[in-house]
């Protein structure tokens, strides 16, 4: 899971016009607040329908349409790529944890990334993220090069926000001054705009009559549900909208079986492709899932990277994860001690 600092805590937004993020923790606000340029709000949002003339609301079914080990088949078109990890290198101190990554996250999907604990799953949404700068190797945001940290860089065109495991909600503050939070902070409405925005995507995402409330009067599924609302709200008062890649790592870690299938209905339900609970179409253009939960696996994502010994070592639709002929996928689908796998 991704830990910064321990105790995530804070909203950190956007810098000097770059692209637009949003995270939530001590660390990211710290770091961020003393190299901060000029906050503006990242609470934008895609359009409602990203369905539109710059991206088709493409149908990733069959994009990949067979497992591959190594070798990836990949539509020959790359307008729609939103990221792009190339080559990416990262080591601590004598660890090295990726060990040349390259993937593509495109407009319209579902991507899961899986493999064994302490892999680096979450060093790797820490770098897509712009939290974490790589050794070796490139991201590219929207074709764009990034370099550095996301804080390093004016580069706009695309939001990109991390949901944590844990909720990191401010405790003292309730619901509505949490999911309003940036809104209260950056945007020119008036609070009783602000208060209607905060209703309403807080009841896209199945709460209602919970804003004055505070954290701890929130079950685990809740504070998640909350969380999410805190990441998709939008200042309705910008002109220009841009796509939003939302990051979840370990959304359902702690939760039971049933609130595990909420959230993970919730995180599709606000994708492009899928309905919120006011029956509007999600706003998130594409999402990446670190889980390792099958459940999740099985219902939050369409296509999953496996990230063994540092590589992608296998990808391949969902539907194929638990088929697949390659024997560390076997191992890990089946839980087995047998395999390749050691710990
Ligand atoms: N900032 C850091 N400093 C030193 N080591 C780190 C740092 N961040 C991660 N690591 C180490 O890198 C390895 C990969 O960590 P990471 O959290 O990315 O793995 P993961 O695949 O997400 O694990 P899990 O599934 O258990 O959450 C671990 O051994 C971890 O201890």
């Amino acid at each position: 899971m991704v830990s910064l600092s321990g105790s995530i805590l804070f909203p950190a937004t956007v810098l000097h016009g770059c692209t637009r993020f949003s995270i939530w923790s001590t660390d990211t606000i710290s770091s961020f607040c003393y190299k901060q340029r000029k906050v503006v709000c990242a609470c934008i949002a895609p359009p409602r329908n990203m369905g539109n003339n710059e991206y088709p609301a493409t149908k990733f079914t069959n994009l990949y349409n067979s497992e591959q080990f190594g070798a990836v088949l990949e539509p020959e078109d790359d307008s729609d790529i939103l990221i792009e990890c190339r080559n990416v290198y990262k080591s601590f101190g004598e660890k090295d944890i990726l060990r040349g990554v390259s993937f593509k996250i495109r407009h319209g999907e579902a991507v899961g990334i899986i493999g064994p604990s302490g892999t680096g799953k979450s060093t790797i949404l820490k770098i897509i993220a712009g939290l974490l700068a790589p050794d070796k190797g490139e991201v590219f945001i929207r074709g764009r090069r990034r370099d550095g940290l996301i804080s390093d860089q004016d580069m706009s065109g695309l939001r990109i926000g991390l949901v944590f495991q844990s909720a990191a909600l401010f405790d003292s503050l309730t619901v509505r001054e949490n999911v309003g939070f940036l809104l209260y902070e950056n945007s020119t409405m008036g609070e009783e705009q602000i208060l209607e925005i905060v209703k309403e995507t807080l009841a896209s995402v199945g709460l209602k009559g919970v804003e004055d409330r505070t954290p701890s009067e929130l079950s685990g599924g809740m504070k998640k549900r909350v969380a999410l609302a805190r990441s998709i709200i939008f200042d309705i008062t910008k002109k220009s909208i841009e796509p939003e890649v939302l990051l979840y790592d370990e959304p359902t870690a702690g939760l039971d079986p049933i609130a595990s299938t909420v959230v993970e209905d919730l995180i599709r339900s606000v994708h492009m492709i899928g309905e919120d609970a006011l029956g509007k179409p999600g706003k998130i253009a594409s999402y990446v899932v670190v889980t390792h939960q099958h459940s999740t696996i099985r219902r939050a994502v369409d296509r999953l990277l496996f990230l063994y010994k540092g590589k992608i070592v296998w990808q391949g639709m969902t539907h194929e994860f638990t088929t697949s002929s390659n024997p560390i996928v076997q191992q890990f689908a089946s839980g087995s001690l047998d395999g390749p796998i050691r710990y």
